[in-house]
């Protein structure tokens, strides 16, 4: 039945995976900002987890600490070296190796041991995109599974139907040689016939199908669940109707259910309702390697006008040489006509902004790292997760800014900024064309207490230094 399962997994190929999924219909619709060209461009956290999670070629490996707090200092707490040390069932662990995992990633070695720990131990864990949640709690989940039992023991959310997927790929894998764990997805699409009682062990979804089967009309008996997983949970709770379901399907579930909550990042407010529904909880850190802007040379650029920008950009181009180069823009709008504009004065560009879909931003991304590309135009959709070595220019076309039209900080490191990883030497140059742009730039250099040097782009000599 998993080999079912996952042949099910298998046979959506990305490109169906990701295309005629209505993805972009979600991305318009859960983001309204995206509706207009004219408006910014904003990226749809749920679409930004999934790109991720798609255009990531392995473990993100990190040296960095692992932060944990517990409430209970009984709980036990130890980390393992090798996935023999966890005492897994001989078949979970040949699926595991199966799928090139040789030792647990750095998150996986302290979550691993509290997850599958007896009696069970809630966990809320934090650790960025790319190293190993979803393989810990996937493992954990098989791991509790009884397969004499036909009926679901555990419950595992995601935000939507696409990440869903993507999960249930994960423990279909891993439960390659499990044939007697039952999974099934819980995803619009599925339908049980009513008066049916669910007989899989494993159940990956959202929360709406969820809530139907499980709350609404009885198909498997909440009380038996031993295992809830929400996965993502930053998302899943920052969106007020997921919040909801989020928490009616939990108070349908036993004081027994261990709870495992995973996220990239949990803002304060998600932390706090984790730590309300979660009794109890270790919480586990895992701390991010965070980007700096140590090694970038700021600039500014006075332009009057987009057409000014636009020649600035150009006589940087004919004086320096140039690796790859990203420019953001605010709205859609400005990025195509930025393209359209780039591409008639015979540079190769690409675009990437929310209009596509996320096959389509993955071709983007793709063409832009093999270097088919030199420029990539792009909006607020991606001012995270891009980590392309060889940018060694960033423009801002327009500044960063909030809704309230106030600098935005954040995205600005993000775009323009750094990890230890990708740390060589970078230019960002920013484009000023209005005392509202002046005011941003100013507080931002405040902000960050590093200075962004005025550059005269009529002056040859004076950009050629920068490129030194
Ligand atoms: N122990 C391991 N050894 C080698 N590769 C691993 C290991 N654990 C996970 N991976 C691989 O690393 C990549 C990232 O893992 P995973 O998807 O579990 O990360 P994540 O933290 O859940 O990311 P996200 O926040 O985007 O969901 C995947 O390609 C996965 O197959």
């Amino acid at each position: 039945m998993a080999n079912q399962w996952g042949q099910k997994a298998e046979e959506l190929e990305i490109s169906n995976k990701v295309a005629g999924l209505g993805l972009n219909k979600s991305i318009k619709s859960l983001n309204q900002t995206t509706d207009s060209e004219e408006s910014a461009d904003n990226a749809n956290p749920a679409d930004t987890s999934l790109l991720m999670k798609i255009i990531r070629q392995g473990l993100v490996e990190s040296k960095l600490d692992i932060e944990i707090q517990r409430k209970d200092p009984n709980s036990p707490l130890y980390s393992v070296k090798t996935f023999e040390a966890l005492h897994l069932k001989p078949n979970l662990l040949k699926g595991v190796y199966a799928m090139g995992f040789n030792a647990p990633s750095k998150i996986q070695e302290t979550a691993l041991p509290t997850l599958l720990a007896d009696p069970p131990q809630n966990m809320i864990a934090q650790s960025q995109s790319g190293t190993g949640k979803t393989a810990a709690f996937v493992l954990a989940m098989l791991s509790r599974v009884d397969p004499t039992k036909n009926y679901p023991q555990v419950l595992c959310l995601s935000p939507t139907y696409e990440l869903a997927i993507q999960t249930g790929e994960v423990a279909a894998k891993m439960a390659k040689f499990c044939p007697e764990i039952k999974l099934k997805y819980a995803v619009r699409g599925e339908e049980v016939p009513r008066g049916t009682k669910i007989t899989d062990h494993i159940l990956i979804g959202t929360p709406g199908k969820m809530m139907d089967w499980g709350v609404r009309f009885g198909m498997f008996d909440m009380n038996k669940i031993k295992v809830f997983v929400l996965d993502e949970a930053d998302v899943m709770i920052d969106r007020q109707g997921h919040q909801d379901q989020c928490i009616r399907i939990h108070k349908c579930l036993p004081t027994t259910c261990q709870m495992m909550f995973f996220s990239a990042t949990y803002d304060t407010a998600v932390m706090e309702f984790a730590e309300i529904i979660v009794p109890n909880p270790i919480i586990i850190r895992l701390l991010r390697e965070e980007e700096s802007l140590d090694n970038i040379k700021q600039y500014y650029v006075k332009c009057k006008s987009p057409e000014e920008k636009y020649t600035a950009i150009c006589n940087i181009y004919g004086v320096i040489t140039i690796g790859q180069a990203i420019i953001f823009c605010h709205t859609r709008k400005t990025a195509s006509w930025l393209s359209e504009k780039m591409s008639s004065d015979g540079h190769s560009v690409a675009v990437l902004s929310g209009e596509l879909t996320v096959e389509q931003r993955i071709a983007v991304l793709d063409r832009f790292r093999a270097g088919l590309e030199k420029v990539l135009i792009t909006t607020n959709v991606l001012s995270r997760g891009i980590d392309v070595e060889q940018v060694t220019l960033v423009v801002n076309f327009d500044m960063p800014m909030d809704l309230d039209r106030k600098a935005d900080c954040e995205t600005y490191l993000h775009r323009i900024g750094r990890t230890g990883r990708f740390g060589k030497a970078g230019i960002a140059i920013n484009l000023i064309d209005s005392s509202l742009a002046m005011q941003i730039c100013s507080d931002i250099e405040a902000h960050f207490g590093k200075k962004i040097q005025l550059l005269d782009i009529e002056d040859a000599e004076e950009i050629e230094k920068i490129g030194a």
